[in-house]
């Protein structure tokens, strides 16, 4: 069993990002800078926020953080975007997700140029991604298509069961690991709330990539023999004596399904930190792309 190490891989990443930040440096060039708007006080949401704040000072990027209240309403959203939009000195934002009740997030995300897109939730970046142009791919996916790559884990003719449909993980991955290249040409299952006699499919599965939330969901029952494993589940589970009263858990029980799986992601320290270094590495892309 080879753990797939999300946390090497990312700072393996982040450190080549720094170089190609330094040459940047070096010619005269602006550096990337990235801007997240936050609307509210969710911890998680801020903790992620501030990770990518971190990793963005990390690599040598500007970045920027912009906090907004949990009432902000659409409108005043609307504004905030239209500013980070036509701002010539930020070269991609996000918005970090959930966003507050009050808000349509689907119109939101819809007033973000593509072009700066950088976590690739606007539809004309998700169709293109559908139909194999080049464009921002969504950070987890793409971190995950990363890890998959740099280990060298074949993907071709394998079938690939995707759980969870989410409009930033399971239905992006499952299109991308349909695509044709490396990694892809997977052949893929789609399994969602609806799915019957899940435990059927995902024994069927060589690669089972779990995007659902539910701590500890698949057991090592569910999969077969030298299955790999891609757990994007982070759900903080209350533990009192947890330094932070918390722990992150994944939707894999680790202990046992690891005993079976000939690959592994961990939690923490697999899918999560990839995604930052992804979304850093869409945000050079954004540079670059301005540039031309
Ligand atoms: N517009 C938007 N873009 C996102 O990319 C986005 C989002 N909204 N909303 C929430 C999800 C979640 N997400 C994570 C990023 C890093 C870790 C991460 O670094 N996790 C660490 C643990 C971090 C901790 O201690 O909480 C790990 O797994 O090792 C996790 C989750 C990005 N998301």
């Amino acid at each position: 069993m080879t753990i797939l190490d999300g946390k090497k891989v990312s700072n393996d990443i982040k450190d080549e990002i720094t170089e190609q930040v330094k040459k940047m440096v070096a010619k005269g060039e602006k550096v990337p800078h990235l801007a997240a708007i936050i609307v509210g006080n969710d911890g998680a949401s801020l903790t992620y926020v501030a990770s990518k704040v971190r990793a963005c000072e990390r690599v040598g990027f500007e970045s920027t953080m912009v906090r907004m209240s949990n009432t902000t309403s659409e409108v005043e959203l609307l504004d905030k975007i239209e500013e980070l939009n036509t701002n010539s000195d930020v070269d991609g934002f996000i918005i970090q997700l959930p966003l507050p009740p009050q808000i349509n997030t689907q119109k939101v995300l819809m007033a973000v140029n593509p072009d700066k897109d950088v976590d690739g939730f606007h539809p004309m970046n998700f169709g293109k991604m559908a139909l194999d142009m080049s464009t921002f791919i969504p950070a987890t996916p793409f971190g995950i298509l990363e890890l998959l790559d740099r280990y060298g884990v074949e993907t071709k003719g394998k079938h690939t069961v995707v759980i969870g449909r989410s409009h930033i993980v399971g239905r992006p991955m499952s299109i991308l690991m349909g695509r044709k290249g490396f990694p892809g040409n997977s052949t893929v299952t789609l399994t969602h709330s609806h799915t019957k006699n899940i435990t059927q499919i995902t024994s069927q599965a060589d690669i089972v990539i779990s995007a659902l939330g539910v701590p500890n969901f698949l057991k090592a029952e569910m999969i077969k023999d030298d299955a790999v494993i891609i757990d994007v589940g982070i759900t903080r589970v209350v533990d009192e004596t947890a330094p932070k009263g918390y722990v992150i858990t994944g939707d894999v029980d680790f202990e046992n399904v690891s005993k079976k799986a000939s690959f592994i992601t961990p939690v923490p320290g697999g899918v999560g930190p990839m995604t930052i270094a992804m979304l850093l590495k869409n945000t050079l892309l954004a540079r670059e792309r301005h540039m031309q």
